[in-house]
């Protein structure tokens, strides 16, 4: 039972990325990849807003409210090179448990007999699988019950379950597979510590991971400057530039998405950044075309061509490639299904709230040029699961960002900065 208790996870890869992955960066990088990604960070990162409070008086509140019972022994300070960014480091992985995330009813699959609001509980997360037809699945019937006794060759056996914390249950067992909102389980020891910081500091910080605020500092934004970030919400990085420019200048934030737009407006305003503006447009379509272009533009090759080359250019897929799924779905519509989970509600649903359009820029328009691409997201951690991202998705999503680093090339002014971020 012991074993069962270690968090040991292993990443569950498409076969033929994982390969293409492996050669790619070796075996041995490659395998410390793969376990890196799937622990979360020990330490969590706030960036202070200086515009509204100084990193000392964060640091003086961070340390009261961590001080607090929840986030008992947990401290914090301010990054030795970095100002402005308070670093708060976290605690995992404990052999022993050592919280608060919670699970949400409607979560919870599977769970033993007899459990009542108040017990304390254990939690496993599991991962889905793809079985012979291609379907994916985890293969278990919501409202199963775990027996207590064989628990380890039933929930606790397979490889895909991973042993996260202890909780306190919120509702009985027959309540939770009836509720359909609600927190079924308060964690109180987690594998891994990190304080929550739930409407903290309001306007006084922002929580935001090391890299991005790198990215705005390698930008290197001056007062008084025009910038354009093209791909900006929900704003983290956009304000982080503003704030480097001491609210001054122009900072040109562009997102796609309405309810994007209004993200970035809504950040902007809680931080107390005016120098910030906010569009809606197509970054791939933000450089201004006289009509010569126009029509060079058009014998461009159109992104299904694109995508059929590269693939030409990895050559056969490995033997191991996963079976075609039995229930067709186009590829169009996996497309518009990825969009809309990326995206979020589209035209028709905005959130309310009006946004400005902006048709485009002329070239050379910016002193600096943010592009941090959309991109495959198989970075993002703590992940167990990263099957669903195939070699064919996984180039389009290269081709994509090439083409708006073409676009973000033609804004930035000679001797002007681009950064690129992914
Ligand atoms: C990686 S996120 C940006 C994160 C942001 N820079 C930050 O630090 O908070 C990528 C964003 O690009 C937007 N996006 C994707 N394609 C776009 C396009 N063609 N034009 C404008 N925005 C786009 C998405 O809506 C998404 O909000």
């Amino acid at each position: 039972m012991q074993r069962k208790l270690g968090y040991r996870p292993a990443l569950l890869w498409n076969p033929a990325v994982y390969e293409y992955l492996r050669e790619a960066y070796g075996a041995d990088h490659f395998s410390r990849i793969c376990d890196a990604l799937t622990r979360p960070s020990t330490y969590c990162c706030v960036r202070a807003n200086a515009m509204q409070t100084s990193t000392a008086a964060v640091i003086a509140e961070l340390k009261e409210f961590l001080s607090s019972k929840e986030a008992e022994g947990t401290t914090c300070y301010e990054h030795p090179l970095l100002k402005n960014v308070v670093i708060v480091p976290g605690r995992g992985p404990c052999d022993k448990v050592c919280g608060s995330c919670a699970p949400w009813c409607r979560g919870v699959l599977a769970c033993s007999e007899h459990v009542d609001e108040g017990d304390s509980v254990a939690v496993f997360a599991r991962i889905e699988v793809k079985d012979s037809a291609g379907k994916w699945s985890n293969g278990v019937t919501r409202g199963t019950t775990i027996p207590l006794s064989d628990w380890e060759s039933s929930l606790g056996g397979s490889p895909y379950d991973w042993f996260i914390g202890k909780g306190r249950a919120m509702m009985s067992r027959p309540t939770l597979f009836r509720e359909r909102q609600g927190i079924a389980v308060k964690m109180t020891d987690r594998i891994y510590n990190l304080p929550a910081f739930h409407g903290i500091l309001e306007g006084g910080v922002f929580l935001q991971n090391l890299p991005s605020i790198v990215t705005a500092i390698v930008l290197d934004p001056q007062p008084g400057e025009r910038i354009l970030d093209m791909c900006a919400a929900p704003g983290g990085k956009t304000t982080a530039i503003a704030s480097l420019m001491n609210n001054t200048g122009e900072v040109i934030a562009l997102d796609r998405t309405h309810n994007k737009v209004l993200e970035i407006l809504s950040l902007a305003k809680e931080l107390g950044l005016s120098c910030i503006q906010a569009f809606k447009l197509d970054a791939l379509k933000s450089v201004q075309v006289d009509s010569d272009a126009q029509s060079s533009l058009a014998l461009t090759q159109p992104l299904e061509k694109e995508i059929q080359c590269f693939m030409a250019t990895l050559g056969d897929p490995p033997e191991t490639e996963v079976p075609p799924t039995s229930q067709y779905t186009s590829k169009a519509r996996e497309r518009k299904e990825s969009r809309r989970l990326k995206n979020g509600r589209g035209r028709g649903q905005h959130l309310g709230g009006r946004v400005d359009m902006i048709k485009s820029f002329p070239p050379n328009s910016f002193d600096r040029v943010l592009l941090d691409a959309p991109c495959s997201a198989l970075g993002l951690r703590p992940r167990l699961f990263a099957a669903e991202e195939t070699l064919e998705s996984l180039g389009r999503h290269a081709i994509y960002q090439r083409r708006l680093f073409d676009r973000a090339v033609e804004l930035v002014k000679a001797g002007g900065t681009l950064v690129y971020s992914t």
